[in-house]
């Protein structure tokens, strides 16, 4: 009988982590419609804004499309939580993580402008007019917990105002080179998003709002005078809200749900998977320009 003491293993050298194969440029999974069927969201070439009062639900739909991104391969994050915790337990999965500062998130937006003026010299010098999923560049997920933190409580009214300026320009110029802007804001009132910013989030998700106004300030003004408010959801009912898309009409879904357990162990695991994959590629632009 042979000794498997002295037996090699085939499985020695270099342990390889099994990445998932999932793509930012794909449809991520949002959750359910009215009927139970399941909801996906083109994100990539679009942006997202998140509003509803506090506890409708926002941060949890955040985190489930920033959990999506983190498992996809070709996509890089950069987060913002003003609280820290709505979006901490990702930092290990992001290139860049911004708690209540603003002053470096002004300078992280600055960055990312660089990046996108960049990504477009490249289109341009390759006479092509948008980033292709299998482009040199992936995409670039640009999350903020609370957009009003940074807009309108932190800082004074000069670093607010050039945090939303932009952040304007990264929502507006950011989908031909891939980067996508998820927002989500408690204060869904036209001081923080004016029209002229909500018009252009393709993506709108309104959870539970205090009042019919605030409704329409994230779908779009009339949307409740032809029957569609998302005060009309229930509170207890949090997760809930209607989604509207370019020139769609709202739809009433259910956001899929991460547990604080559930994060920790899909961050967990795709920061390993990302640890491997940076070590052995080269710097992702976004650290590139730091
Ligand atoms: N899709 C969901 N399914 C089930 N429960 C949910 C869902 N989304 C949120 N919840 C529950 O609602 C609670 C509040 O959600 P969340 O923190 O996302 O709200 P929020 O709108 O971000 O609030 P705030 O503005 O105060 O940060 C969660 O802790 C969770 O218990």
């Amino acid at each position: 009988m042979s000794d498997s003491s002295n037996a090699v293993s085939p499985f020695t050298g270099p342990s390889i982590p099994v990445g998932s194969l999932l793509s930012f440029f794909d449809p991520l999974f949002l959750g359910i419609d009215e009927f139970g069927q399941p909801v996906y969201l083109p994100l990539a070439f679009r942006n997202i804004l998140m509003g509803g009062e506090p506890g409708a639900g926002k941060s949890s739909l955040l985190n489930t499309v920033v959990g999506t991104a983190t498992l996809c391969d070709d996509v890089n994050l950069c987060l913002f939580d003003g609280t820290q915790v709505d979006l901490g337990l990702w930092e290990d999965c992001a290139d860049v993580f911004v708690g209540p500062d603003l002053e470096l998130a002004i300078l992280t937006l600055e960055r990312l402008q660089v990046v996108m003026d960049n990504r477009y010299k490249f289109l341009r010098s390759v006479r092509q007019q948008r980033i292709q999923p299998r482009d040199a560049f992936g995409a670039i997920l640009l999350a903020i917990d609370e957009i009003a933190y940074y807009s309108a409580t932190a800082g004074d009214e000069k670093e607010q105002k050039r945090f939303s300026v932009l952040l304007r320009d990264i929502v507006a110029r950011g989908r031909k080179v891939a980067v996508t802007v998820a927002g989500a804001t408690q204060r869904p009132s036209s001081d923080i998003i004016p029209p002229s910013l909500r018009d252009i989030f393709a993506w709108r998700f309104a959870g539970r709002c205090t009042n019919d106004v605030s409704s329409d300030i994230i779908l779009g003004h009339g949307w409740v005078k032809k029957g569609y408010s998302s005060n009309t959801v229930d509170p207890d009912n949090q997760g809930c809200g209607y989604l509207i898309g370019e020139r769609g009409i709202p739809m009433l879904v259910k956001a899929a749900y991460l547990s604080n357990d559930d994060i920790i162990r899909v961050a967990d695991y795709a920061a390993w998977v990302r640890r491997t994959r940076t070590a052995d590629n080269a710097t992702t632009d976004l650290r590139a320009v730091a």
